[in-house]
């Protein structure tokens, strides 16, 4: 049986502390409905429930990045590596934002805009302002999840820019949270086993939209530039500060490999992976820890103009609020950084590089390699950012085992 805590709604817009908890209400499925006030059950019951079965085995992942950075393109590298195709929830709403597969659920925190597409330009504020966005709610669902409760998540519906009733989500192996807010509430942050933030730099990101939106969407230029000089200052307020808390951070940023390079095509890509974090080891090139440049370039990997360059290195980040005075907090700012400037001409000589690099948790030789030649038509296949998607994906496949077996092995010890 489940324990279950019973809020009470205020009024259609406010949710009261609880009235109720701790009340075992006799529940035998795990399954909490979250009553959002656009469900047609709010009407009928200004209530929701909070539940806990305590024996879940739900990892939580937390990707964050603005719009149009690659996160679907990396949850679908990520889904793969677990050997699976992800599809939308079957037989329900066509628009939702979800992602299922035996392993994954991907479920996008856009779902959480408390204010719809009307209400934000009423009330003056971007999607990206906590103010539009209702983080109770997105607590108190993964926190279900997490540990093994289904929930009836509302759906935020981009093609009609409106909050749909809401779809059931049961608590997969791992669930991703992937959107612009997966930190950003210490609540919420707390619950993740490992978080991403896909930092891309203005100049790329400029390059990506004009790409995605004016090729694939038909906007203008002029408006692609409005966009994003509007999301500018919310993005630096409410985005960007995440980085600090996450485990890996892809960041990418004009090569350096060509002289005033605006075209924006050759990119320099930096895996950053901060140390001792639990269930993660960084990847390294040759030797762990030492500072390593390498041109891969020659016999046995193709390069064309400019070429490619690797950078390997302990490195600090936002290590200026690590107190100097304690012993635990002394790994927060040190990171190791692995970084690859230039393209791939040959995506099979992959190999040549991987063989070169350590602590990459492949089940087999190759498997890097093999991955990124079985999604060759994925954007950024050739660069940097293709490359460290699966490798980060590769290690959360690794992460996830490891949770795995320490829990296995605590229950069988529990058990003796
Ligand atoms: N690594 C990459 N290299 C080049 N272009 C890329 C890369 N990743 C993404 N893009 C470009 O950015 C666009 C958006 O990518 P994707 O859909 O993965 O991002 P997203 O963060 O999920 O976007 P949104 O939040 O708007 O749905 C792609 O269509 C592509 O044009
Ligand atoms: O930043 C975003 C995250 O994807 C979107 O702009 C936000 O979700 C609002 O969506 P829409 O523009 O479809 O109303």
């Amino acid at each position: 049986m489940a324990i279950c805590t019973v809020y009470t709604t205020q009024s259609l817009n406010t949710i009261s502390t609880p009235t109720t908890t701790k009340t075992n209400l006799g529940f035998n499925q795990k399954q909490v409905f979250f009553f959002t006030k656009k469900s047609s059950l709010s009407t009928r019951r200004n209530s929701y429930f909070s539940c806990s079965a305590g024996d879940s085995k739900t990892i939580v992942i937390g990707l964050a990045a603005d719009s149009g950075c690659g996160k679907s393109t990396f949850m679908r590298r990520l889904t793969s590596v677990f050997g699976g195709a992800a599809e939308p929830p079957r037989g329900g709403n066509p628009d939702s934002n979800t992602l299922i597969s035996d392993t994954t659920t991907v479920i996008c925190l856009d779902d959480y805009h408390s204010l719809d597409r009307t209400g934000r330009k009423e009330k003056g504020v971007t999607a990206l302002d906590p103010r539009a966005n209702d983080f109770d709610l997105m607590y108190e669902q993964v926190k279900a999840l997490k540990n093994g409760i289904a929930v009836e998540k509302p759906i935020y519906n981009h093609v009609s820019g409106l909050l749909d009733p809401p779809e059931l989500i049961q608590p997969p192996k791992i669930l991703v949270i992937e959107g612009l807010h997966p930190m950003y509430d210490s609540r919420v942050r707390d619950l993740l086993d490992f978080s991403i933030y896909l930092d891309i730099s203005n100049e790329v990101k400029f390059a990506w939209k004009i790409q995605r939106d004016m090729a694939e969407r038909g906007h203008s230029l002029e408006s692609i530039k409005a966009s994003i000089e509007a999301r500018k200052p919310d993005f630096d307020a409410y985005i960007d500060p995440q980085k600090q808390y996450a485990d890996a951070v892809i960041e990418v940023l004009p090569t350096t490999l060509i002289p005033d390079d605006n075209e924006g095509k050759v990119l320099r890509v930096r895996l950053i992976m901060k140390e001792g974090v639990k269930y993660f080891s960084p990847v390294y090139l040759f030797d762990e820890g030492s500072t390593i440049s390498w041109i891969p370039c020659g016999r046995k990997l193709t390069c064309s103009y400019p070429g490619i360059k690797f950078n390997y290195g302990p490195d600090s980040y936002f290590d200026n609020e690590v107190d100097p005075g304690s012993q635990i907090v002394a790994l927060q700012g040190r990171v190791s950084v692995l970084e690859m400037d230039g393209q791939f001409d040959r995506l099979d000589e992959l190999i040549y590089v991987e063989s070169h690099l350590s602590n990459i948790s492949t089940k087999f030789y190759g498997e890097v390699t093999q991955q990124m030649l079985k999604h060759a038509d994925f954007p950024g296949s050739n660069n940097g950012t293709g490359l460290f998607q699966t490798m980060v994906g590769l290690k959360i496949r690794d992460l996830y085992e490891q949770i795995l077996a320490s829990k296995v092995g605590a229950l069988e010890a529990s058990k003796a």
